[in-house]
């Protein structure tokens, strides 16, 4: 007999360079749509995902020169309304079809099958006893490193910072022991009814149109618009309950990790266990063990960064997006895309709704709500009676710190206050580190980074000179490396560490913390900063935009913002808006408790419309003005942006392939294009960069014409080519 036709399978393979490819599949094999399979590629093998063939471009290889396909792997396929996620974010990103659907596959350990992970761990055995007896530097690193760590060998590697070998030699010594850990054993399961709050009427409406929308079981777009301690958090947990009762899984989306730890215990209370958490801090076991509990419809509710998307849940029936204005949920490497518009396109998709939650949306969001297409729902007032907080601005013009100082006077006393009560306050500054610039007394020299077109900046508590783009650290130097001149170095401008040793020199008796990326290294440490601060054995916090959201400390009565001009600097499209995001978010976190809470905002700008707007609390005036201002610009969402970024090491070669791409520009009536010219980050991990900015009408294609634009064009093997749809960033 032969073989049927349906026996031709195309599949999405995992090289992004290659196009669909069509195998068939032997006669014992049963293979669907969204089946991962083992794919012959000349002489090696390729991971690939079966696809309907009449949505892929032909690949018009004759019947008998197919080859067979290798295995099935034992995962269940992925869904249908996941591929079509992958095919609308490969069309609308322009990122190939195999990179997208890689992201769906981000467990290799969880597609291997096999029921045991194989960790090892200090085995507690001490070195005496061993027949060599003495330890050599690395063994005895590793030993310190690892205590209280399990994990796969390659993991512990790095955590113990030496080579897999020498790891390996110490499980051939007895040092460390192997633990045979069940990868798919159950995650506790979360009660809907565990600890129900009485919500309030305001909430209590809301949540009951969530909870009707999960019933529902179809596409529905939500802004939850609430102020910030509104509890916003309270209320979508009625609609995760609603979801858990009806046997479907959730996926809450942050934005940060560092706001994972709060989010859990908060989840653990109302729920009675904690959720299973997806981000990219996992070990391998733990992604292996989370992919398949979701895919296999056990885990009910994930949380997670913005990689969790792409998870192959089972049994969607609720997606949340909290702090949905988030400019993180960016991704600007890889396939560049908004994770808040893919969470929409995945509920879309899945036929379930999604909560986009914020005190402070995006205008884009607004937007969406004002023309209804998303369904707007309000909290318009602090939970449980508490006030939003009294701002005032503090002109530094009049209002001048002393002499190498960056609080001013008014600022310093309400330190002192706060203080003297027992109250807590929160100094804000975006900037890690101790001063964005150093530079030398003598002959002028500023510490440059040798690979990126961007200062240096101090961490004195590290005491190194760091890169912010790339990495690129050296130790502090004691003399000038350019005149040789000895302790000539000068610190430019302040960053939180700076303002946290003013703090101390301020007000000697506080307690200060300083909560940065750079400090809040780990879940552990995140979970310590908030239980003391819970716990009252904090006085000040200062911080970067890592402490502006989510926090909730009741007895925080003070916010200074130290420099609320920073954002406007070099203003892109956004500034304004994030300007305020930023402070009405921080000042957030002012008098969420009893206590009433006062937030002091330094300016040398009083005059700006967006800090007005602060003072004013006027924010539908704000919101009304921006979206003025970017309906005349014709920029999003009344317009659209897209960005051609060229790169290579050689400058040359970017300078012409940019060239050659901005001589080839279409001339259409409803795109205008800018550049190319040198991007303001010129230089970025040693690739020079050049930039071309699309700006074109709402109803025009531009992706189909960014697409049209690029295929023809060949560049040398160096130049990479990105396009950037959307883009937040214009550096
Ligand atoms: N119905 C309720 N019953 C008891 N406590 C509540 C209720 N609603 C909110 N709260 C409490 O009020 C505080 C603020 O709530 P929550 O943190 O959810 O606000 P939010 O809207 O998420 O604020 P933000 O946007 O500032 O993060 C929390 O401590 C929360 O536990
Ligand atoms: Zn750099």
């Amino acid at each position: 007999m032969t073989q049927p036709s349906s026996a031709r399978i195309r599949c999405v393979v995992f090289n992004a360079a290659l196009g669909p490819l069509d195998y068939k599949v032997p006669a014992h094999l049963d293979v669907q749509p969204g089946h991962v399979v083992i794919c012959p590629l000349g002489p090696r093998q390729i991971l690939g995902v079966v696809w309907e063939a009449d949505r892929l471009p032909e690949a018009d290889v004759p019947e008998a020169k197919l080859r067979p396909i290798l295995g099935v792997l034992p995962v269940p396929p992925l869904g249908a309304p996941l591929r079509r996620l992958i095919e609308w974010c490969a069309d609308y990103y322009l990122a190939p079809l195999a990179s997208v659907a890689r992201m769906a596959l981000s467990s290799t350990a969880a597609l291997q099958g096999g029921s045991t992970v194989t960790e090892y761990r200090l085995s507690g055995r001490a070195p005496e006893s061993l027949p060599k007896g003495r330890l050599t530097p690395q063994r005895a690193q590793a030993m310190d490193l690892l205590i209280d760590q399990q994990a796969t060998i390659r993991e512990l590697a790095e955590i113990a910072e030496v080579s897999q070998a020498v790891l390996r030699g110490m499980v051939t010594a007895g040092l460390l022991e192997a633990v045979t850990v069940d990868a798919d054993r159950a995650y506790p399961r979360a009660d809907p009814h565990h600890a129900q709050p009485a919500l309030s009427d305001a909430q209590g409406a809301v949540a009951a149109r969530l909870v009707a929308a999960v019933k529902a079981r179809a596409f529905q777009p939500f802004l939850l618009d609430g102020v910030t301690g509104s509890g916003k958090t309270e209320t979508y947990s009625e609609a995760i309950a609603a979801a858990l009762e009806e046997g479907r899984q959730v996926l809450v989306l942050l934005p940060e990790i560092a706001l994972t730890q709060s989010f859990l215990s908060r989840f653990e209370q109302r729920f009675g266990s904690p959720p299973v958490s997806w981000h990219s801090a996992l070990k391998s076991s733990e992604r292996r063990r989370a992919w398949r509990a979701v895919a296999q419809g056990r885990a009910q509710v994930v949380v997670g960064a913005r990689s969790a998307l792409f998870l192959p849940f089972a049994n969607l029936g609720l997606i949340v997006v909290d702090e949905a204005h988030e400019i993180s949920f960016k991704q600007d490497d890889g396939v560049r895309y908004n994770a808040r518009d893919v969470a929409v396109m995945r509920a879309r998709f899945e036929g379930v709704p999604v909560v986009l939650a914020s005190a402070t949306p995006a205008l884009e969001s607004l937007q969406m709500a004002a023309s209804g297409r998303y369904e707007r729902l309000v909290l318009p007032s602090r939970f449980g009676g508490a006030q939003l907080p009294t701002i005032r601005i503090v002109d530094l013009r009049e209002d001048v710190p002393e002499r190498g100082r960056w609080l001013a006077p008014s600022l310093v006393e309400g330190l002192h206050e706060r203080l003297g009560r027992g109250e807590q306050s929160l100094l804000f500054l975006n900037r890690r580190g101790f001063a964005p610039l150093t530079l030398c007394r003598t002959c002028g020299h500023r510490f440059q980074c040798p690979n990126c077109s961007a200062w240096l900046v101090e961490h004195r508590l590290s005491h190194r000179l760091a890169c912010h783009h790339c990495g690129h650290e050296v130790p502090t130097p004691n003399t000038c490396p350019e005149c040789g001149e000895p302790d000539c170095l000068v610190a430019c401008g302040p960053g939180v560490e700076r303002i946290a040793d003013e703090v101390a020199q301020i007000l000697p008796e506080a307690r200060v913390a300083l909560v940065t990326s750079d400090t809040l290294t780990s879940a552990a440490k995140a979970a310590q900063f908030v239980e003391q601060a819970e716990n009252k054995a904090i006085d000040v916090i200062v911080g970067t935009q890592l402490v502006t959201k989510g926090f909730h400390f009741p007895d925080l009565t003070l916010v200074g913002v130290v420099d609320a001009d920073m954002g406007l600097e070099g203003g892109d499209l956004r500034a304004a808006e994030r300007t305020y995001q930023q402070v009405a978010q921080v000042a957030g976190r002012a008098g969420r408790g009893e206590k009433p809470g006062e937030v002091l905002i330094q300016t040398r700008h009083p005059e700006a419309p967006v800090i007005a707007a602060l003072a004013s609390g006027d924010r539908d005036a704000f919101y009304e003005a921006e979206t003025e201002a970017r309906r005349e610009a014709h920029a999003p969402p009344f317009g659209r942006w897209a960005a051609i970024i060229v790169s290579s090491e050689d400058e040359a070669e970017a300078r012409d392939a940019a060239r050659a791409i901005g001589g080839c520009a279409p001339r259409l009536p409803d795109v205008m294009i800018l550049g190319p010219a040198p991007a303001p980050l010129s230089l970025l991990r040693g690739r020079y960069r050049y930039r071309l900015l699309i700006n074109a009408r709402r109803t025009s294609e531009v992706q189909k014409v960014i697409r049209g634009w690029l295929a023809p064009l060949r560049f040398p093997q160096g130049v990479r080519v990105a396009v950037d749809i959307d883009p937040y960033s214009f550096v």
